[in-house]
């Protein structure tokens, strides 16, 4: 035998005994194993330690695994991932630390202030009027409070300057409540369909005593600017419960016959009570809460060295921020773009590239944000929507971010979207862009 394929030999005996002892649970010699091989290191038929471990439930092998950074992404030969695997063979705590695990990854690719919602929407679960029963008496189900739209928060014990939600249990909840308020299904906390349902109270009045007594030191507040002060998770609760309501509370009666409406689907549906409305047929978006998309854009000059902001007559003196507008009827993203900043600007634009996105709950705004590339540089504003318009440059962007801009010009605070685009041409190399 060489002395290559002895070490080859070597090292795939290894292997085999590293994923052996993760498909037997066999923790102290796992442990062993760890610095030897490769953490990702996949069998023949594409399996790793991770894949065999919850294969057959073992979740204190996962955990390891997890904390020491292996890739929960990866897929076998036949496309499956580990938390796929854990799901068929039904290890359902394994399944929820993966589910949960990849949630987080996706959180820190995703930055975006109210787009962390940690649950799972669970579709299924609030079209199924019998599932959605049961959800309601679900143990361990939360309840999440709102009054006139208005969110009910507490100062969060972990994080002083931040609110989140007074979450409340179902034997907290006044019976009473269940069947006068509205009951909006927001998600399950994992992906098993009898873990804790979490559901946002719209109270009607008369309703809120029991509220003070658990929570004396919570209140009712005006959505807008506190949610931005929310604890990330609560702050995606917000968005996704708020949004809804709004739709709920404007939209009461049938936009195609003006007939009642009753709200079915936990919140998320809304069929007209006359049988012969032609709502009951075909596709009709009528039914279904609205969203409404937006562009949010970042502007760099021909050169790439400056880039646009602008000012709305309602912004706070001195703050400076993207350009935006709503998309309209059969339009692209990219056409919004360079339509909006035309029209507001008098920029054109050629090349737009996405960036991110971000729910605007204030009802029911997305925002999409990219980055513009202007041909020209000549600013005309529209005095309608804009009070100023100006070219920035990175410096100044840079003072302006580090609180330390000259003239006391600023942008929106990191919550908003238009502070990320800023931020991320601010702090990328220009060659990239
Ligand atoms: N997250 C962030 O960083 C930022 C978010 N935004 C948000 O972006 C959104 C769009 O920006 P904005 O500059 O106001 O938009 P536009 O440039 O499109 O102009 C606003 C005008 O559009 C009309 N409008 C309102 N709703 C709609 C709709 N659904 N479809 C078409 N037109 C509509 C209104 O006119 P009328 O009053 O005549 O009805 C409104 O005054 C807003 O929700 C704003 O709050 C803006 C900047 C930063
Ligand atoms: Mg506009
Ligand atoms: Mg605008
Ligand atoms: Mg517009
Ligand atoms: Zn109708």
């Amino acid at each position: 035998m060489s002395e290559e394929t002895d070490v080859e030999s070597k090292d795939s005996e290894l292997v085999q005994r590293f994923l052996d002892c993760a498909a037997r649970g066999d923790v102290e010699n796992f442990e062993q194993l760890l610095g030897a091989v490769d953490i990702d290191v996949k069998s023949d038929r594409g399996w790793t330690a991770l894949m065999f471990a919850a294969r057959n439930g073992h979740t204190s092998v996962i955990n390891i695994l997890v904390q020491k950074g292996c890739d929960v992404n990866c897929l076998n030969a036949s496309g499956q991932t580990a938390l796929e695997i854990a799901q068929f063979w039904n290890h359902k705590e394994v399944a929820s630390i993966l589910s949960q695990y990849r949630q987080q990854l996706e959180y820190d690719q995703i930055h975006n202030y109210y787009s962390l919602n940690p649950l799972y929407r669970a579709s299924d679960v609030r079209k199924d009027a019998k599932q959605l029963e049961s959800a309601k008496n679900n143990k361990s189900a939360k309840f999440i409070m709102f009054s006139k739209l208005q969110p009910f928060l507490i100062t969060s014990e972990e994080k002083k300057k931040k609110f989140k939600f007074a979450v409340f249990t179902l034997d907290q909840l006044p019976s009473s409540i269940r069947e006068t308020s509205t009951l909006i299904f927001l998600g399950l906390e994992t992906w098993d369909p009898v873990s804790s349902p979490w559901f946002a109270v719209d109270l009607v009045e008369g309703d809120h005593s029991f509220i003070s007594k658990y929570y004396p030191d919570g209140s009712f507040v005006a959505p807008f600017p506190t949610t931005m002060q929310m604890i990330q998770s609560h702050a995606g609760l917000f968005a996704e419960a708020h949004s809804i309501l709004c739709w709920l509370d404007k939209y009461r009666f049938c936009p195609t016959c003006g007939s009642k409406q009753t709200v079915i689907e936990g919140g998320y549906k809304q069929v007209c009570n006359n049988s012969d409305c032609t709502s009951h047929k075909g596709v009709h978006n009528t039914c279904y809460p609205r969203v409404d998309p937006s562009l949010i854009m970042l502007v760099l000059s021909p050169s790439k060295k400056q880039c646009l902001l602008g000012r709305q007559k309602r912004f706070p003196p001195k703050m400076f921020s993207c350009l935006a507008g709503f998309m309209e009827p059969g339009e692209s993203i990219e056409d919004t773009c360079r339509r909006e900043i035309e029209e507001e600007s008098g920029v054109k634009v050629g090349r737009v590239d996405y960036h991110s996105s971000q729910p605007w709950p204030f009802p029911a705004t997305l925002m999409l944000g990219c980055i513009a590339h202007a041909r020209t540089e000549t600013i005309t504003i529209d005095k309608d929507e804009l009070e100023e318009a100006r070219w920035f440059s990175r410096a100044e962007i840079a003072q302006m971010l580090a609180g330390q801009h000259p003239d006391g010009l600023f942008i929106p605070p990191s919550q908003a979207i238009a502070h990320q685009l800023i931020k991320s041409w601010a702090t990328s190399n220009s060659a990239n862009l």
